[in-house]
């Protein structure tokens, strides 16, 4: 393995972000550019929102696509070769208008919200991104299991009212569209359905019998998370609450139930859930302790924590300001930003670069619909309580303990 970046290279890159011929000895690095921030998560928080809002200030430039997954997939071989496949996904030195000297004001990030929950990505940012300057969006742990409820799990399995159809995943989507009735409930499937649900929750055997038994069902979120609920206490040491940060988004065994499954049906399109889907919904809840989280990347990194219930057409311009000097751009005035660009990747219009107006999200809202249960709410908020999670950001994020719609 090799470290490409010197310490006299730190961050902020918004001096030097690009390797140059006189700053690299790996010549195949030669005006490839590096990240200046990264946002890191949480997934369904509002992390499209805050990447494309920051594209509007001058000095920032947009990367190939919003999200890479690099450092949690293929973090591990760090040789010259896999950095450069990463910065590829970066404008070159001549997008940045060095001057003579190598020194600009751009800069470049990305934002891929699997790596929050990877401790093992910070330290490989770390080591070849010294200084980079990390982002968190947190919102509502509550809303946020929902939106992942319906995106991670109804979208994928094609219950959510709108199929595949309407979402903006590549190809291999295609021959799963191909299996659905026109009303979207798999038929020729329904044997990899099963097989997924029992992934999914593996450790709890009673939604097994008791919802997803029937070819017509699906798992709900009140089962979802009950189930999740039981393991995460399981998980912790009785006495002190501690959650052993394996068991928030481990996915172990779910790996090795996956590899059965692949096996069993050679079509391989089992891989692509076990990688997207089938783990985030095992850890609906997990991924809400952000505190616990927080921990890892906060020793080893420069952490902004953004609450997205912040970031409103009417005062999201402030965050936005404070987040831009945080990376250190020059100052910029976001307030048409958030007026003109809406919300990213709202749950009924999704895609990380499409946008709903504010109208209509706060229409949307009002009129409801798929909310979440007042009692399991409280019930839920009960349980972050109890890890000591949710006292931590509600005050400051504002989030709210009775049902919010
Ligand atoms: N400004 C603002 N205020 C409130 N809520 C917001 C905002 N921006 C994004 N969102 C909601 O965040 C959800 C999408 O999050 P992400 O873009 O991080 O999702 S992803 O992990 O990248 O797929 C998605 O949630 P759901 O609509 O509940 O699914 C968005 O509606």
């Amino acid at each position: 393995t090799t470290t490409t970046t010197s310490s006299s290279d730190e961050l902020p890159y918004n001096s030097r972000p690009c390797y140059t011929s006189s700053t690299t000895t790996d010549t195949l690095l030669t005006n490839y550019c590096r990240p200046s921030y990264l946002i890191i998560g949480a997934g369904k928080a509002g992390t499209s929102s805050l990447y494309n809002y920051l594209l509007d200030h001058p000095d920032v430039l947009p990367a190939e696509s919003k999200q890479t997954h690099y450092w949690k997939y293929d973090h591990k071989p760090n040789s010259v070769n896999s950095l450069k496949k990463y910065y590829a996904h970066f404008p070159r030195s001549w997008e940045f208008h060095l001057s003579p000297d190598g020194t600009t004001q751009k800069v470049v990030g990305e934002s891929s919200p699997g790596y929050l929950t990877d401790e093992m990505a910070a330290t490989y940012i770390k080591r070849e991104l010294p200084g980079v300057k990390i982002i968190v969006v947190i919102r509502d742990p509550v809303e946020r299991a929902m939106s992942s409820y319906r995106y991670n799990y109804l979208h994928m399995i094609g219950t959510d009212g709108r199929g595949l159809n309407g979402n903006t995943k590549k190809k291999s989507h295609t021959s799963r569209r191909k299996k659905r009735t026109k009303d979207n409930v798999p038929m020729e499937n329904e044997d990899e359905r099963y097989n997924h649900l029992e992934a999914i929750i593996s450790d709890s055997g009673e939604i097994i019998s008791s919802s997803a038994t029937s070819a017509s069902t699906h798992v709900t979120f009140s089962e979802f998370v009950k189930a999740e609920m039981a393991f995460l206490r399981s998980c912790a040491d009785p006495n002190t609450k501690n959650i052993m940060k394996s068991c928030l988004t481990d996915t172990s065994t779910l790996d090795a139930q996956w590899s059965n499954i692949t096996k069993a049906t050679p079509s391989g399109e089992l891989k692509e859930l076990k990688t997207h889907s089938s783990y985030l919904v095992r850890s609906m809840l997990g991924r809400g302790f952000y505190r616990n989280q927080l921990e890892g990347w906060e020793r080893e990194h420069d952490v902004k924590v953004v609450c997205v219930e912040h970031l409103t057409r009417d005062e999201g311009g402030a965050v936005l300001t404070d987040v831009a000097d945080f990376i250190g751009l020059a100052d910029f005035d976001f307030t048409d930003t958030l007026k003109s660009k809406g919300v990213y990747n709202y749950g009924r219009n999704t895609g990380y670069g499409r946008s709903t107006t504010w109208d209509e999200f706060e229409r949307k809202k009002r009129a409801g619909g798929g909310g979440i249960d007042e009692n399991l709410r409280a019930e839920l908020i009960e349980f972050y309580k109890e890890f000591g999670e949710w006292d931590y950001f509600a005050s400051r994020c504002g989030w709210s303990n009775n049902n919010l719609e």
